[in-house]
């Protein structure tokens, strides 16, 4: 099966409707979802005797959000996550979840800890309403990306790749794996790693009036393998 990739504007367009009035979901039911989508996309691809220390790096909007959500599931599956959050709003969502994590007693780092001290990265710094150039403080996270050989887990997006067009002149990096929530953005197409698919919340009725498809998800999984069915 070949999957529809989405537009910038049509994945914006999804994610109001399902939490629209009609939608029926509120923001931290689709986060949950999506954390916990991220959370087994690491237990999958990187065991936690080798792979124990988990940097979530946490930008400043829903997808940072996202990476918080994992941080907290991570713990419960027995790896030792910790948090790069430079840009704490103080919006009421972010706020409770950075607390879930502060009462995990996950460590959290506002400067950028680097490398030495990390077994995978979480990029969960940008999203789909990412636009434009990185400006700091991620461009150094975004620089250690383009050159580190540890392994990097991105979230719905690679951070700093332009959603539609994929990498840009300033941002070059390729994660090894790509988590996309909902559904693969255009983006995708220029992606060269392994690439899973969560946020296994879609009603089929929504994905017919946008005219995208839902792969079935093996049994209670909340992630399913794509590489092979996502182009344009
Ligand atoms: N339906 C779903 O699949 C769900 C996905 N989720 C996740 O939400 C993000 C989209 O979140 P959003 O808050 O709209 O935006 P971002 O996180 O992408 O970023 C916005 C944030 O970034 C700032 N910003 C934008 N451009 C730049 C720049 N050039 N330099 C620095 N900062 C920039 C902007 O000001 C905002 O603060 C989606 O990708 C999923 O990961 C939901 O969690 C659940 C539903
Ligand atoms: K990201």
């Amino acid at each position: 099966m070949s999957l529809k990739l989405l537009s910038q504007k049509v994945a914006q367009a999804i994610d109001e409707e399902l939490m629209s009035t009609a939608g029926g979901f509120s923001v931290d039911q689709l986060m949950e979802l999506a954390g916990l989508s991220v959370a087994q996309a690491v237990q999958k691809c990187f065991d936690k005797t080798q792979f124990p220390n988990v940097l979530v790096c946490v930008g400043p909007g829903n997808n940072g959000g996202d990476g918080l959500v994992a941080a907290r599931h991570l713990f419960h599956f027995g790896y030792k996550p910790s948090l790069y959050y430079p840009k704490q709003p103080n919006k009421d969502l972010y706020q409770r979840l950075l607390r879930q994590c502060q009462n995990l007693d996950l460590p959290i780092h506002q400067e950028f800890p680097g490398e030495q001290t990390t077994d995978v990265f979480i990029d969960s710094i940008f999203g789909f309403s990412f636009h434009g150039e990185v400006r700091d403080p991620f461009k150094e996270v975004i620089q250690t990306f383009e050159h580190t050989k540890k392994p990097i887990v991105a979230v719905d997006i690679p951070s700093g790749w332009d959603v539609e067009q994929g990498p840009t002149e300033h941002v070059k990096y390729q994660p090894d794996i790509l988590v996309s929530l909902t559904a693969p953005k255009l983006c995708a197409q220029h992606f060269k790693g392994r690439h899973l698919l969560g946020g296994r919340f879609v009603p089929p009725r929504l994905a017919k009036q946008f005219d995208f498809q839902v792969p079935s998800y093996p049994g209670s999984e909340q992630i399913v393998d794509i590489s092979t069915s996502s182009s344009l």
